[in-house]
């Protein structure tokens, strides 16, 4: 059965292609800011795709070559009383904890610019592939806001308190090239070449256990919030759940045939 994933709003453009699940930010005329409709439709999205089993990987990219994502939309945001501000920084922090609690790998495609919110939610992905023109930034402090989206976890976390407290406090952008040497991202292609080498990426990563691929995301997301030994222990439960699946025999009997396996994700 294929999977059936659809979306809440236009601005949320959704491909399912070979087990991958392809969610495109379409609000290209303000460079793909994240207004509340769309922030509702990414975590709708998440919520479905969480419960069906033959989506195996999402890729998050935005719609044109000039912006992944600019963050939080300003023009919705300066109508807003105090009451909806909070609803609507409540909102875009719980949809990069949907993205990030995904149980299926996620990789962010960033085709151009993604500020704030943008970056943000690059950051709730596993993976991080950007073309050569993308910039990266938490500029918050510059609108004498904070990242209110995660980002001042997950940057720290990702790249170190030092480097993401110079990068948070300056609001600076930085270029592809700077945020794969600060291991903001996995890797710099030319724009033309982002999509198909993120499909190549994903072609590498599905040719693995889908259950293992689960596991692995799981227990590194949560291991590594923990102490050694707590995490190892975590570990040892992760490969526990893979050792009844079918996949686990298909991949032994499939080395024995010489042959590759054809994992069913059971
Ligand atoms: C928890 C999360 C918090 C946050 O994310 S706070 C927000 C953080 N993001 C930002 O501060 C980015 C704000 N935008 C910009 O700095 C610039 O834009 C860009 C650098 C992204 C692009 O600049 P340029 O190439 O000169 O284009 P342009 O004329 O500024 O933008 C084109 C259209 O896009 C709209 N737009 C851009 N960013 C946003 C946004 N974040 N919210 C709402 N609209 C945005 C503009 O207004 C304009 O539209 P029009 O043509 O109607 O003037």
């Amino acid at each position: 059965m294929s999977a059936n994933v659809k979306s809440l709003s236009p601005t949320v453009q959704v491909r399912l292609q070979d087990h991958v699940a392809t969610v495109t930010i379409h609000r290209p005329e303000v460079m793909n800011a994240l207004d509340l409709p769309t922030l509702q439709a990414i975590r709708s999205i998440c919520h479905s795709v969480r419960f069906q089993p033959q989506v195996r990987l999402l890729v998050f990219t935005g719609a044109g070559e000039k912006a992944f994502s600019a963050g939080a939309d300003l023009k919705e945001r300066a109508a807003m009383t105090p009451l909806q501000v909070r609803e609507y920084i409540y909102t875009i922090r719980e949809t990069m904890n949907d993205i990030e609690t995904l149980p299926q790998p996620v990789i962010a495609a960033i085709n151009g610019i993604a500020l704030g919110g943008g970056t943000e939610l690059a950051l709730a992905a596993d993976i991080r592939v950007a073309a050569r023109h993308a910039q990266l930034g938490l500029t918050e402090t510059r609108l004498a806001i904070i990242p209110g989206a995660g980002g001042t976890q997950r940057l720290s976390r990702l790249i170190g308190a030092g480097r993401a407290k110079e990068l948070i406090f300056t609001a600076r952008v930085v270029n592809a090239e700077e945020a794969l040497q600060i291991g903001l991202i996995n890797r710099v292609v030319p724009g033309a070449e982002l999509m198909p080498a993120v499909e190549a990426l994903a072609e590498e990563i599905l040719r693995n256990g889908p259950v293992a691929l689960q596991q692995a995301k799981y227990v590194i997301n949560y291991g590594v919030e923990t102490e050694l030994h707590t995490g190892l222990a975590m570990e040892s439960k992760a490969y526990e759940v893979c050792i009844p699946t079918a996949d686990r025999t298909e991949a032994l009997q499939a080395f024995r045939e010489k042959r590759s396996p054809q994992f069913r994700g059971e």
